[in-house]
Parts: C-alpha cells; sequence; structure tokens
C-alpha cells in the first residue's frame, strides 16, 4: 500500500535569527504548501517520479534529485544498504524561493525513510542528517529550514547544545503572508553576498535584537516582539537582490502590517499581520504589486504547529 509524507515550507531567519530562527508555516485555507512523499513500495532499483506545481524546476534527470540523494546518505548512516524504492515526490514547492524548497525535501525524504524502516535514527541523528544534506544544496550547514520543516513550529536554533533547537512560543492570531514573485534566487548565492565578518556593534545589534525577540515571545510582549524584528545581517547584504522590498515595505506598513522580511535567503517576503483582515489586504497587496509570473503565489499562512508527518492524501495535508 502506498504511504504518503508531508513537510511544510519554511521561513529562515524570521528577521531576527539569520541561520538561528526558523519558522514553519501552512496556508489557512488548508491547501498544500510543502513537499509530498510517496513510497509506492519496493523494487529492485529505487526509482523516483515527479509531479506537483514546480516538478518543472526540478533537475530532469530524477538521479540529481535531493530526494535519491538522501536516500543514499541515510542507507550510509543506517550502515545498510537497504531495499529499492518506488518512490513519487510531488513538488509544491518552488525551487529556490526562500521558502525552504530543497530542506522540505529533504525533510520529507529523511523523515518518511527512517518511518518506512521502523526507526533506525532517532531524532538529533534525523535532524543532523538533514542539516548536513541541505549543507551539501546550500554552501554551509544551517539548521533554520530543516529544524522547523521537520519539528513544526517556531524554532531556535541551540548550536553547540545536544538540544539542537527549541520550540518557541508566538502569538496565536498571528498570520503571516509569504508572497513569492516567481524568481529564483540561488541560496549558495544569496549566502555569498552576506559577509564573513561582522562589526562588533552590528555583533551586538544582532545579539540584542533576537534575545529580545525571544524574551518578548516568552513574557508575551507583543509591542516588543514586533519592535524586536530587524534584519541586521542579511537584509543588508542581499539588498541589491531585493531591490522591490523597501517600498513594498512601506504600502504593507501602511496597510497595517506589523512587519515586513526576507523569507529564507529570499526572493520570497513575509508580511506578518496581527489581524485576518490585514492579513487579506497584504495578500491582495503582494498579489498584485509582487507576484511576475504564472509561478508566483501568496498564501496567507498561520504557523505549521507540526511539522514532518505520515499522511493519509497527498491533498490533505493540514
Ligand atoms: N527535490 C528537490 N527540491 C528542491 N531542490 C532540489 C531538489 N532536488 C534537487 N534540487 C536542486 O537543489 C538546488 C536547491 O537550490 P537552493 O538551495 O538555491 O534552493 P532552495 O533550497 O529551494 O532555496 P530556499 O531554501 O531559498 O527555498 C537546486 O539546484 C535544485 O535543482
Ligand atoms: N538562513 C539561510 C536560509 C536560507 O533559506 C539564509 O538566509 O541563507
Amino acid at each position: 500500500m502506498t504511504q504518503y509524507y508531508y513537510a511544510p515550507a519554511s521561513t529562515g531567519n524570521f528577521s531576527a535569527g539569520f541561520d538561528l530562527l526558523g519558522a514553519a508555516f501552512e496556508p489557512v485555507n488548508g491547501q498544500v504548501l510543502g513537499d509530498v512523499l510517496a513510497i509506492r513500495g519496493e523494487c529492485a532499483t529505487t526509482k523516483l517520479s515527479l509531479s506537483g506545481r514546480y516538478q518543472h524546476q526540478l533537475p530532469t534527470d530524477s538521479t540529481d534529485n535531493l530526494i535519491l540523494h538522501c536516500y543514499q546518505l541515510f542507507q550510509q548512516r543506517v550502515g545498510k544498504t537497504l531495499p529499492g524504492l518506488d518512490l513519487h515526490l510531488f513538488k509544491e514547492l518552488p525551487v529556490g524561493s526562500g521558502l525552504g524548497s530543497s530542506a522540505c525535501s529533504i525533510v520529507v525524504a529523511c523523515f518518511a525513510f527512517n518511518h518506512y524502516f521502523a526507526e533506525p535514527l532517532s531524532k538529533a541523528e534525523l535532524l543532523q542528517l538533514m542539516a548536513e544534506a541541505e549543507g551539501g544544496v546550500s554552501g554551509s550547514v544551517h539548521y533554520d529550514n530543516v529544524a522547523p520543516s521537520y519539528l513544526g513550529g517556531l524554532q531556535l536554533m541551540l548550536p553547540g547544545s545536544a538540544h539542537l533547537c527549541r520550540n518557541l512560543p508566538w502569538f496565536d492570531h498571528w498570520q503571516v503572508v509569504l508572497s513569492y514573485p516567481g524568481t529564483t534566487l540561488s541560496t549558495k548565492a544569496a549566502r555569498a553576498a552576506i559577509p564573513s565578518q561582522l562589526p562588533l556593534k552590528t555583533s551586538i545589534e544582532f545579539a540584542a535584537g533576537l534575545s529580545r525577540f525571544v524574551s518578548a515571545l516568552y513574557c508575551q510582549d507583543e509591542v516588543d516582539a514586533i519592535a524586536a524584528l530587524h534584519d541586521v545581517v542579511a537584509e543588508p547584504a542581499r539588498a541589491l537582490l531585493m531591490p522591490e522590498l523597501p517600498a513594498l515595505r512601506q504600502a504593507l506598513t501602511e496597510l497595517g502590517v506589523a512587519h515586513v522580511g526576507i523569507s529564507g535567503a529570499g526572493p520570497t517576503v513575509f508580511a506578518l499581520c496581527q489581524s485576518e483582515q490585514i492579513a487579506a489586504k497584504a495578500a491582495t497587496y503582494l498579489a498584485s504589486h509582487y507576484e511576475k509570473n504564472q509561478d508566483a503565489m501568496t498564501h496567507i499562512c498561520r504557523l505549521a504547529s507540526a511539522g514532518a508527518r505520515a499522511v493519509k492524501d497527498p491533498t490533505q495535508c493540514s
């Protein structure tokens, strides 16, 4: 019997936490915004077929697909040669979008293999495997897409701690509009734009902003949490890659949006809204001013508190 697995889209950085904060999101209208992997059964040689809105953005040769790469990594990590699998990927996240597309495929694949083979890897081992696979694509290991896509929620990375990451509090009424213009930005290229060293002043501003945001979440101080959302690391360095951001921010702020930031490495932007009404206005604005082609999309989302999981049907994941 076919088994289906799903992992949600994610927004890395969430402005205040370059490489250290990431959130999983799902559309409030129940649409699927993430990848679904089907394991259709076992066969002599592992094979992968593709469908989904964004399958045309994937490498045409499926041996270059991260799903198959992850199966090799998974077998190496468990130390066994496993049976061939008949796999099908429903690719519903655009590639190079800032929505954690490669991370989403990596997460759904690693989660599915571990579940299918009766969990030979622990949660922490699986998360490390996912991060290493993501590092192979983006040029350096960062957990801020794989952790939320795997575990759900808003995750704070804890480098050096055995915990790896922790789920943070959130504000239940917050909605986030994600708008992808339909154009691509390579994560590797967007990471190359970030300076390798930060001045002391910027380092202190970064630490202050992230600490202020996290403490405001724990105290449920909404005003302070929103005020802390400043990206002092990635946004200044990526300004040339995201030239429309200042005008979008101004217009959306006038509509009542609490904060506008770059989702991951861009070009998707996220608009943090304190009510459904403002989110609806922001989505209408972004759909007409930021979408550029047929691949573009804009979704009103809530935090996806659950991450990767087995699902009954590839069209019903929320
Ligand atoms: N299943 C897959 N999903 C996404 N990308 C894949 C997949 N298989 C192979 N790739 C390749 O991995 C690379 C992903 O590039 P990149 O890291 O820039 O995108 P991304 O992870 O989608 O970005 P973002 O995290 O900003 O959404 C592309 O070269 C793409 O062709
Ligand atoms: N933290 C990563 C996320 C990539 O989606 C970056 O900004 O490069």
